[in-house]
């Protein structure tokens, strides 16, 4: 068992200071760590101690790990938290901080490199029962091995990234004779998105939805899970609109999710906060598609249909604890539904926005807002330009999503272009509003991104 005393945060915008605010309740003592350019935000403003990284490109500031292993020892740190993005899934910061002595709040790094490998997923979670859908996976294999495999695996089918995620590094072959040359592309795409060619293949499943688990595992051998998540609504494999519990499921198919995701976690002895995510079928069946090893943007809807703080689970399980409640304490009440705003431009591609805020008043009084900006900040294009999450809880799914369109029509926000407009139209869409959800329900549906 540790104490942790005092935290760095890894991180910056709405979840350095989501981290901040769950500390602040738990009497735990915060560091940020800043580029040049973020000087003056919230997150910074809000720890109790700062250190600068140095210039705003995020490689010479928030991705240097040895800069951030320093922070923290020379404020006396011990513990760090990466948040998601940046060095999350990073298993060389995972490696620092065990070095340094230093806690990282996350997974052990042997767990974030399976899952990192898509291929070493696949085969761990077939192995422990977990549904996978039918494909090739061999490590290493050549193009006439795989050309061999395409056949019994069936078109369509994917080609997929070992090393990718996130929909990067993946290609859709629809009959044989296009196969050989879209695993040439999807092999010189790996190798330079990932500097690792090696892919495999998965049958493709043309309509399905993006449902995944939030799981969550001690050093004592206890997994349970907190419910599932529907993230269907996507554009470009940035997700949009986020939601708990899943639409529609019945009790049984709800429990086969939470236990596939628990198998999953405890096959791979895992630590920490992480999500499953699954291909959900229009038959009812439901397929692994990815493991992430760290707390997704979208937890909050997970905290508000069951009441937890998932940092201070996070936490409580870095510090060597064991998990706060056991499966059959985790309670689950009404509906939540999050947006998240970003600094871009709808009516131009959706090209990313700077500028100054120089007009904001977030609708506190209607959603919950993790925000990374307040009134007066300046929005760079250096980082990721999601500024704001609105999240909205009702008892049913219907008033969740009444109370997020009121939220975003009461928002003010001026100074930039933003996705609130975007946002507003596909939350008063027919199909969204009878859930009638789909990975591919914007593409369906071209006119709300317009
Ligand atoms: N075998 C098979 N069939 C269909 C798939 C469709 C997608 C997919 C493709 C495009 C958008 C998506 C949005 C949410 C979830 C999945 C997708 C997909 N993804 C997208 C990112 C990564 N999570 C894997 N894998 C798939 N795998």
């Amino acid at each position: 068992m540790a104490t942790i005393k005092k935290l760095l945060i890894a991180n910056r915008g709405e979840i350095a200071r989501r981290i901040i605010r769950t500390c602040r309740q738990q009497g735990i003592a915060t560091v940020a760590v800043y580029s040049d350019v973020d000087a003056t935000l919230p997150h910074v403003r809000e720890a109790d101690q700062a250190v600068c990284l140095g210039p705003a490109a995020a490689r010479e500031s928030y991705l240097v790990i040895h800069k951030i292993i320093t922070a923290a020892k020379e404020t006396g740190a011990d513990a760090i938290h990466p948040g998601y993005g940046f060095l999350s899934e990073n298993t060389e910061l995972a490696a620092a901080c065990e070095q340094a002595g230093i806690i990282f709040v996350g997974p052990n790094a042997r767990a974030i490199e399976v899952m990192g490998d898509k291929a070493a997923a696949r085969q761990l979670m077939a192995d422990s029962g977990v549904p996978v859908l039918p494909g090739f996976d061999e490590d290493g294999a050549s193009d006439e091995t795989l050309l061999a495999a395409s056949d019994s695996v069936g078109f369509p089918l994917l080609i997929k990234a070992v090393a990718g995620g996130g929909g990067k590094g993946m290609r859709v072959v629809n009959s044989a004779n296009a196969f050989a040359e879209s695993l040439a592309a999807a092999r010189r795409e790996a190798r330079s998105a990932f500097g690792d060619d090696r892919v495999l293949l998965e049958r493709y499943l043309p309509t399905a939805r993006h449902v995944e688990v939030q799981v969550f595992a001690d050093n004592y051998g206890n997994a349970v899970h907190l419910f599932e998540r529907d993230c269907s609504v996507q554009r470009r494999h940035q997700k949009v609109i986020e939601e708990a519990p899943a639409p529609g499921l019945d009790e049984q198919t709800r429990q086969a999710f939470g236990n596939a995701a628990v198998q999953a976690a405890l096959a791979i002895d895992y630590r920490g906060a992480g999500t499953v995510e699954f291909l959900y079928a229009p038959d009812g069946q439901f397929y692994f598609m990815e493991m992430n090893t760290r707390l997704q943007v979208e937890h909050p809807v997970t905290e508000m249909i069951t009441g937890e703080d998932l940092v201070a689970w996070q936490l409580a399980v870095a510090a060597g604890e064991p998990l706060p409640k056991a499966q059959q304490q985790i309670q689950r009440h009404g509906h939540a539904m999050e947006v998240r705003l970003y600094a871009e431009n709808p009516e131009q591609g959706f090209l990313p926005s700077s500028g100054l805020l120089s007009h904001l008043r977030w609708p506190h009084e209607l959603a919950r807002v993790d925000a990374g900006y307040e009134q007066g900040d300046r929005v760079e294009e250096f980082y990721d330009p999601m500024i704001a999450k609105l999240i909205c809880y009702g008892e049913d799914r219907q008033a969740a999503r009444q109370k997020l369109i009121n939220a975003l029509n009461r928002l003010e926000l001026q100074g930039i272009h933003h996705n609130a407009p975007f946002l507003r139209r596909v939350l008063a869409d027919e199909a969204f509003a009878l859930a009638e959800l789909d990975t591919r329900l914007l593409e369906h549906r071209p006119h709300l991104l317009e």
